[in-house]
């Protein structure tokens, strides 16, 4: 068990929220650090605030390719961290090198979501370049095939976010982290 709060000293871990877009990374990100008392970051934040712009504007200047190397260089300086809940974005899991960095101090919780809800989460928002398509479900579907077993693969828990609200997605992890 490495809760600071109940240990009372620096935690030697990272907690790492991975899934797909929609899933809730950030906003349960934030409110779980919050609970653990660790400090939160979120790899998408961070790759914007280096780049002084934001993910629509790397993906259309430099394209996947270009963030997928920001992306990258962020994950392996957030690895080396403890004491951290690290949001992932949703395609941080795909490089083998990000795998083994995230689970080196990390103790990895993916937020399983179906696609419709991912879609329902996600079609307003404008900032997610990979759904500024025709038909963004199909897009979420395909992700979803070709993602769901890498990150049910890296998990140590797997949490479903569907008809739960982040509050009890929350209270889910904290249990599942006190057993370990
Ligand atoms: N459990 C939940 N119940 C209801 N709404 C939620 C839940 N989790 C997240 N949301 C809402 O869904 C939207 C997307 O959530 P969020 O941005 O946290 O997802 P994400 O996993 O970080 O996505 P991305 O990979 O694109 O960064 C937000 O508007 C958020 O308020
Ligand atoms: O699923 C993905 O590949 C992405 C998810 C977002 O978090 C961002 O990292 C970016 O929009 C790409
Ligand atoms: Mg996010």
């Amino acid at each position: 068990m490495f809760l600071k709060k109940k240990l009372n000293k620096s935690p030697d871990k990272n907690v790492v929220l991975v899934g797909p877009m929609g899933a809730g990374k950030t906003t349960i990100g934030k409110l779980l650090a919050k609970e653990l008392g660790f400090q939160f970051t979120d790899s998408d934040k961070v790759i914007e605030q280096r780049c002084g712009a934001d993910i629509p504007w790397i993906f259309d200047v430099e394209g996947e390719a270009g963030f997928r190397g920001r992306e990258k260089a962020v994950i392996q300086e957030l690895g080396e961290q403890s004491g951290l809940v690290i949001a992932t974005g949703g395609g941080a899991v795909l490089d083998p090198d990000n795998q083994l960095n995230l689970k080196e101090k990390g103790i990895v919780v993916y937020l399983k979501t179906s696609v419709a809800q991912q879609y329902e989460r996600t079609f307003r928002d404008k900032n997610r370049p990979l759904l500024q398509t025709d038909n963004p479900l199909a897009v979420l579907s395909a992700l979803f095939e070709k993602r769901d077993p890498i990150y049910s693969h890296l998990a140590d828990i797997v949490v479903k976010t569907d008809k739960k609200n982040p509050k009890s997605v929350v209270k889910y992890i904290v249990s599942k982290l006190a057993q370990l």
